[in-house]
């Protein structure tokens, strides 16, 4: 057991209302005995599953609105539905079910990040199918993931999952939106999701996804940081999610950086949202990116934002590029007085010195390794 591989399958809306706007039953049916197949050899598997809203849709049976609020009653409505959809479907398998769902404020405080951990592993080790969703009916914007593409890497990282698989309604990423753009072509492998790639990414091309092309590549770079394979495919490709695995469907496929983190720095890299930035000159930026140094007070050019001692923050460089992300040991009222200094001036000038480095290094999370 404790050598299978997890894969986490992210379904869109795209894939599961196949195009309608209703969940569509006969593709679902279609999907779960493709996971109980993947589960046969050898795969342990997650769903993150949209569709509350569409299932919601279905069940009020009349047009509404398209508010806020409205939406988080299509999904209070459709959510107890699709994961009964899923559960029939599975136990014709005599495969349980769970459902989760999740806010960013669950990835986002430790203790709570690993509670959702530990519940996670029981169920893949007590052989249960976790399907997740973001909690629509009660998160408000500050507190929302806002779409399920990174909500599905965050659970990656949290299952330590060796693959993400996002099914949508495209083969992967073309080189424009294929719905503007016949001529587009696909792309098979992505080393690295650079500006250039990026700007290949367009929102959703209908009313009902999120995000579209451009919330897949911020899942597929959460996930390549954190050393997660990610492969974008088209779910209605006949048996795309056992075909995939085997490497014989057509997709993009980005492969995942090969330094492995450790569990509290893939924590850094899938949940927190950052408080503020740091700009530091280029001996700093070496020091930290290629050296795996602390950053020191004295590499510190300028602070933006305000945060406190223990919010994670940015590293950029002079050129605006950011460099990495960390917990601060000081505020930015602090920040403010120390940047430029030895750390040897930090009690003279604050009068107190609750630390050495402004950044310890395991507290630190590279994202970019730059030359200068
Ligand atoms: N470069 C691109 N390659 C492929 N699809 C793209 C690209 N840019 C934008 N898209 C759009 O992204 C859509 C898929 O995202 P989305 O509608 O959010 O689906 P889902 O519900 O599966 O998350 C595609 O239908 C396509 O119109
Ligand atoms: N949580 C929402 C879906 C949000 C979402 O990201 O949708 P999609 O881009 O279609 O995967 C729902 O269940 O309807």
């Amino acid at each position: 057991m404790a050598s299978r591989k997890v894969v986490v399958v992210k379904l869109g809306t795209s894939v599961l209302t196949a195009g309608g706007t209703l969940l569509n039953k006969p593709r679902l049916v279609e999907l779960a005995s493709q996971c109980v197949e993947l589960r046969s050899a050898g795969w342990q598997v997650i769903l993150v599953s949209s569709g509350a809203v569409a299932a919601g849709r279905a069940a009020l049976g009349k047009e509404i609105g398209s508010s806020i609020a409205e939406k988080q009653m299509l999904a209070a409505i459709g959510q107890g539905q699709l994961i009964h959809l899923w559960q029939s479907l599975f136990s014709i398998y005599d495969v349980s079910v769970a459902q989760l769902l999740l806010t960013r404020a669950d990835v986002e405080n430790r203790a709570r990040y690993l509670n959702a951990r530990d519940t996670l592993n029981q169920l893949l080790s007590h052989d249960v199918v976790p399907i997740i969703n973001e909690n629509d009916a009660v998160a408000t914007s500050e507190i929302k993931v806002g779409d399920n593409d990174n909500l599905s890497a965050m659970v990656a990282i949290l299952a330590n999952a060796d693959r993400l698989l996002l099914l949508t309604d495209q083969s992967g990423l073309f080189t424009a939106d294929p719905r503007q753009n016949p001529d587009a072509r696909l792309i098979e492998t992505v080393d690295e999701i650079d500006e250039d790639i990026i700007a290949l990414a367009g929102g959703s091309g209908t009313a009902l996804g999120t995000g579209g092309m451009a919330t897949k590549l911020q899942a597929a770079q959460i996930a390549q940081r954190a050393g997660i394979e990610t492969v974008i495919a088209k779910g209605s490709e006949s048996n795309v999610i056992v075909n995939i695995q085997s490497g014989q469907a057509k997709s993009t496929k980005f492969i995942r950086f090969d330094a492995p983190l450790d569990g509290r720095k893939k924590w850094l890299l899938s949940g927190p949202r950052c408080n503020g930035a740091l700009i530091c000159d280029d001996g700093a930026v070496d020091a930290v990116s290629t050296q795996g140094a602390s950053l020191l007070a004295k590499g510190i050019t300028d602070v933006s934002g305000q945060f406190s001692r223990g919010d994670l923050i940015e590293l950029k460089s002079l050129q605006g590029k950011v460099i990495a992300k960390g917990l601060v040991a000081f505020d930015h009222h602090e920040l403010q007085q120390i940047k430029g200094l030895h750390s040897a001036q930090i009690s003279e000038v604050l009068g107190y010195q609750t630390a050495n480095v402004v950044i310890h290094r395991d507290d630190l999370v590279v994202l970019e390794h730059v030359a200068t």
